[in-house]
């Protein structure tokens, strides 16, 4: 497949995979992603939609350095994903918030901090900021388990922001919460990525969350895991809940459906 043509928020591409395939052992008769190439923009929302087993979490962990891919290469900003990962580029967002249930809200929020060795008022006075970015304030000194799933889920959210990443990738992040919750942290997500402006990718499954949040839909099919095309989502920003039941967004919804193989 060609590799999609830049158009949008800017010209730089900050991530670009070429040919990239990923066999998880030798003795695996299954590529799990195949040839993919796609480049993503600096400040772009990407989502990478597809039915289960296409490979869109293997293509996440490929980004983020966390798998060596079988064939193909890697570029972020002109370094490896390697570099990048050393670099600190990346905030992840997995599909459970993985919290540490000992510590309060806004110890979550600092831990990778720790590693930055900033002085401790400096953290907390970060990590204060994310809090409120991310409307959790008053829960600072909660622990955890005291918290909705989707509250916990915005404080892995602060807490991958927290050394500033110029790239956040999300992994499924709100696919264990109800519809209700979902739509809100859609919402909410969108407003805290304009303030940030970071890239993002995000993995989901669902085609209405990936029109609503992205600048682009990458759509993969399984076995092997290929991208089989890349959607323009030109709905304005800020997104709004009325987009969500508007022709256009149907339409878009409706174009992504078909793309899928065998449709
Ligand atoms: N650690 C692993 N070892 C071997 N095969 C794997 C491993 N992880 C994933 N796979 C295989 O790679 C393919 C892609 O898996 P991946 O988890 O990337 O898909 P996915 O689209 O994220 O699926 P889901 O939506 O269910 O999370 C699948 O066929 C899967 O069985």
């Amino acid at each position: 497949m060609a590799i999609p043509a830049l158009t949008g928020r800017t010209e730089i591409p900050e991530i670009e995979l070429t040919d990239i395939s990923m066999r998880y052992s030798a003795a695996s008769e299954v590529l799990a992603v195949q040839k993919v190439n796609l480049q993503i923009r600096k400040g772009e929302f990407v989502a990478l939609l597809g039915p289960s087993g296409c490979g869109k979490t293997t293509l996440l962990r490929l980004m983020a350095d966390l798998l060596q891919p079988t064939e193909g290469t890697i570029n972020v900003s002109g370094k490896t994903a390697k570099e990048a990962r050393l670099d600190r580029k990346y905030g992840i967002v997995f599909q459970h918030p993985v919290l540490y249930d000992w510590r309060k809200v806004r110890q979550n929020v600092m831990l990778p901090l720790e590693v930055l060795s900033l002085p401790k008022a400096e953290r907390k006075d970060r990590a204060d900021r994310l809090l409120e970015l991310v409307g959790l304030s008053k829960f600072a000194d909660h622990y955890p388990w005291q918290l909705s799933g989707g509250m916990q889920q915005r404080v892995a959210i602060a807490r991958a922001l927290a050394i500033e990443p110029e790239i956040l990738l999300m992994d499924e992040p709100f696919s264990a919460l109800d519809e209700f919750s979902r739509e809100r942290l859609n919402e909410e997500l969108l407003a805290i990525w304009s303030k940030v402006g970071s890239t993002v990718v995000f993995v989901t499954h669902s085609i209405p969350e990936a029109v609503f949040l992205s600048d682009r839909v990458c759509v993969l099919s399984p076995h092997p895991g290929r991208l089989t095309a890349v959607v323009d989502i030109p709905l304005p920003r800020p997104r709004t809940r009325e987009m969500r039941v508007s022709d256009e967004f149907f339409r878009l919804a409706a174009r992504i459906r078909d793309s899928f193989e065998g449709v």
